[in-house]
């Protein structure tokens, strides 16, 4: 909550939210629960269920649109679709208040500092920000990215002192920077998991059910983050992939690594699949005697286990399950991805999504663990099992990514849409996740 000064002060200073969608909505309740006076809209055809939505919060005022909540704000919260930003901030951007502050909550910022130079008033300072987390997540501890673009000194500290009451951790870049470490640690990401999707869309199976060959703790993160993915909304994905510059390099290495790895394996190139596997893991995890993992690994082994989706029968309920050797073609990529780029992982822990967390954390304990790595090579190349898996996982990596660098938003939805139908029956879980 806010200090009883904070409270004075929030009196005459009002903040602006553009787009009540689900990150908005969650600004909005969060901002107003610690004191601060909010006005806010979405498209004008929702104003009347949105002002019905929050007609018991005294805090906030709903307006019909960006016009209104523009010229009555201090500081103006844009949080609307990335793709849409350009044209949203040509909009209403003429109509911000003399001297207000105007930042964003998309997840990519090239277009988004592009617009506000573009349309807004020079007398405008410009603070924008991402929180680096679902709008279902407690922000408390998570990275949440402040962007001093242009602005005095004083409108920042406003800004931080507004945001302060998310309780987030905030990590200060520029633009750029910001852009550059989220499509390492988000795009990339986000590309092995809906490849994921694709594949086992592609073979029609639910991986988690009785007799799938995908059990123990890995596969069950994969399932897990694949399913959460494919029950959001795409625009959020195709945004940050397509419209960030510096994913397109990140996402089209992924679809490459996947690639040739799979040929060596399809090949039977034992030797050479090691020896660059093993390059990799030093270039990315260390030389043996001086890793770059902790001490400790990032994710626990029983962890692992907490994901499961197999509801427990009864008499196995105290019993591990026992993981069915698998290759793992998207970790190995991965790991093949990040040294192919220089990318190192834990350099960009300080803006970290939980997903990423997770995803590195499965990394880390296939890469650590004795005699894990060993066993996915030789499942890669004796054990065809996972054959028709690997190579439809192959094709969507390299759908993803043609997807992307040819900037087609309409392709990229279709794709999704129609692997997120496939998995909805089990849309419910992932709301837990
Ligand atoms: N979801 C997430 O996990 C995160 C998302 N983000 C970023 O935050 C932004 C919002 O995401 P999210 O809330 O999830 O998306 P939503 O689709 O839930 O919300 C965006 C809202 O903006 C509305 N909108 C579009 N145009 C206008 C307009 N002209 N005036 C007013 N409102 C408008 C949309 O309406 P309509 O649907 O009718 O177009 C929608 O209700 C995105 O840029 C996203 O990349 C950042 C962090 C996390
Ligand atoms: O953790 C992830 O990568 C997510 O999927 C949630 C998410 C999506 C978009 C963002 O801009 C930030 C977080």
């Amino acid at each position: 909550m806010a200090t009883a000064s904070e409270f004075a002060w929030s009196k005459d200073f009002t903040i602006g939210l553009i787009g009540m969608g689900d990150m908005g909505k969650m600004y909005a309740r969060r901002l107003t629960n610690a004191g601060w006076r909010v006005m806010a809209c979405d498209r004008e055809e929702k104003y009347e269920e949105l002002a019905k939505e929050f007609a018991d919060n005294t805090n906030i005022q709903i307006l019909r649109n960006g016009h209104l909540v523009s010229r009555a704000s201090n500081y103006i919260i844009y949080s609307v679709e990335a793709a849409a930003i350009g044209r949203v901030v040509e909009q209403f951007g003429p109509s911000t208040r003399l001297g207000a502050i105007v930042g964003g909550q998309t997840s990519c910022k090239d277009p988004e500092i592009k617009a506000f130079e573009a349309y807004l008033p020079s007398d405008v300072d410009i603070v924008s920000c991402h929180s680096l987390h679902g709008p279902n997540v407690d922000p408390r501890g998570q990275p949440l990215v402040l962007i001093k673009h242009r602005a005095s000194d004083e409108s920042f500290a406003k800004v931080e002192s507004v945001l302060s009451c998310l309780n987030s951790t905030h990590v200060y870049l520029t633009a750029k920077e910001h852009d550059r470490i989220t499509a390492d640690t988000q795009a990339v990401t986000h590309a092995a998991f809906l490849s994921m999707g694709k594949a086992w869309h592609a073979n029609r199976q639910f991986p988690w059910e009785e007799g799938s060959r995908y059990v123990g703790g890995i596969e069950n993160v994969k399932i897990n983050l694949m399913l959460r993915i494919y029950a959001q909304k795409w625009h959020v994905y195709a945004g940050l992939a397509i419209l960030n510059p510096e994913a397109h390099k990140q996402i089209g290495q992924f679809a490459r690594s996947t690639t040739e790895l799979f040929y060596l394996m399809l090949e039977g190139k034992e030797e050479e699949l090691r020896e660059r596997v093993y390059k990799a893991k030093e270039k990315v995890f260390g030389a043996e005697g001086s890793p770059k993992w902790a001490g400790r690994p990032l994710l626990k082994e029983e962890l692992l286990d907490r994901f499961s989706l197999n509801k427990p029968t009864g008499d196995e309920t105290n019993q591990k399950v026992k993981a069915l050797p698998n290759n793992h073609l998207s970790l190995l990529a991965m790991v093949d991805c990040w040294s192919a780029l220089g990318i190192v992982p834990y350099d960009h822990m300080i803006c970290s999504t939980p997903l990423f967390r997770l995803w590195l954390g499965v990394t880390e304990h296939l890469f650590r663990t004795p005699g894990l790595l060993d066993e996915c090579l030789r499942v890669g190349i004796e054990d065809k099992s996972f054959r028709r898996d690997d190579l439809q996982f192959t094709i969507a990596a390299a759908g993803w990514a043609e997807c992307v660098s040819l900037r087609q938003f309409d392709t990229w939805r279709e794709r999704f849409a129609v692997t997120q139908r496939f998995f909805e029956p089990r849309k419910k879980d992932q709301r837990r996740g």
